[in-house]
């Protein structure tokens, strides 16, 4: 779990956005409605959540979810300690204490029964329901619940059920426009212009290999990655293998095609 703790008064997180992402968010944010950030990985849900606390001037909470996630570990649960028991808040019900932005990220891996204790905060009741402590607590002013969600990801039976879907409002994320991209890998990755925009192309050839049985494409994290490397010394290819072909998949034709669009990118 990250807590920023109190509103974030720094410098503004770095975030490009792609579309009208922020003005939605916003009025999300000002009708109380829950959000669910849709997207593949690494392309921009964290940061845009980062950037849209700081704008709001929220605290973050952010949980990243598992199937070991217990609605305790979001609620709280009671210590032993050498005095007796005490109760200690959990991410969320710190959260709606304190009205902060409480991110969940990849939602779909927690266990059903740790999903719904999210629902009676997503309509106009916004409670949370502290069974343990017989407690009914109101969220506080500027609490909003985002969640995020990678459909990409065959699941079969793990899926998020419609009863929990239909209480968010949904932005659908993608991989940024390539010009966008490009200034996201200048910046992140502290790369020029012409090393920024290979990679971009070659991000964008890469993620044309999803037809031929690539199964995760590269994100934009992958092209910073390699940026970086390339920014502190390492020969452009090595960089790109080690950053983003290897990284993707052990299989070797589809391994032998992504050096080919290196070679062919980095002539
Ligand atoms: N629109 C953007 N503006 C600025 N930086 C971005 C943007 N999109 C991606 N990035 C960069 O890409 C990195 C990865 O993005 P981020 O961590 O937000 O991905 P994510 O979608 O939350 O991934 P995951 O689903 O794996 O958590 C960020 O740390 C940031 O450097």
């Amino acid at each position: 779990m990250t807590d920023h703790g109190a509103a974030d008064t720094s410098a503004a997180p770095f975030y490009l956005p792609s579309g009208n992402e922020v003005a939605v968010f916003e009025q999300c944010h000002a009708h109380k409605l829950a959000v669910m950030l849709k997207g593949p990985t690494g392309c921009g849900k964290t940061r845009f959540v980062e950037y849209m606390a700081w704008r709001l001037k929220r605290p973050l909470i952010t949980i990243s979810c598992h199937d070991d996630l217990s609605a305790s570990d979001l609620v709280g649960r009671f210590l032993i300690r050498h005095d007796g028991t005490a109760w200690q808040d959990g991410p969320l019900t710190r959260a709606v204490r304190e009205g902060a932005i409480c991110y969940l990220d990849e939602v779909v891996e927690a266990r059903q029964d740790t999903v719904v204790v999210l629902h009676p905060l997503t309509d106009y009741r916004r409670i949370l329901p502290v069974d343990k402590t017989g407690e009914t607590l109101e969220a506080a002013p500027g609490f909003q619940l985002v969640v995020s969600y990678n459909p990409g990801y065959q699941r079969m039976l793990k899926d998020l059920k419609p009863s929990t879907r239909q209480r968010f409002v949904a932005l659908d994320f993608n991989f940024p426009p390539l010009a966008t991209e490009v200034a996201i890998v200048e910046r992140e990755g502290s790369a020029d212009y012409a090393t920024a925009h290979a990679l971009v192309t070659l991000g964008q050839r890469l993620r044309g290999l999803q037809d031929r049985g690539l199964a995760e494409v590269p994100s934009t994290r992958l092209l910073i990655a390699a940026a970086c490397l390339i920014a502190s010394g390492i020969p452009v290819r090595d960089a790109c293998y080690a950053a983003i072909v290897s990284p993707l998949s052990d299989e070797a034709t589809l391994v032998g095609a992504m050096h080919d669009l290196v070679d062919a990118t980095f002539v």
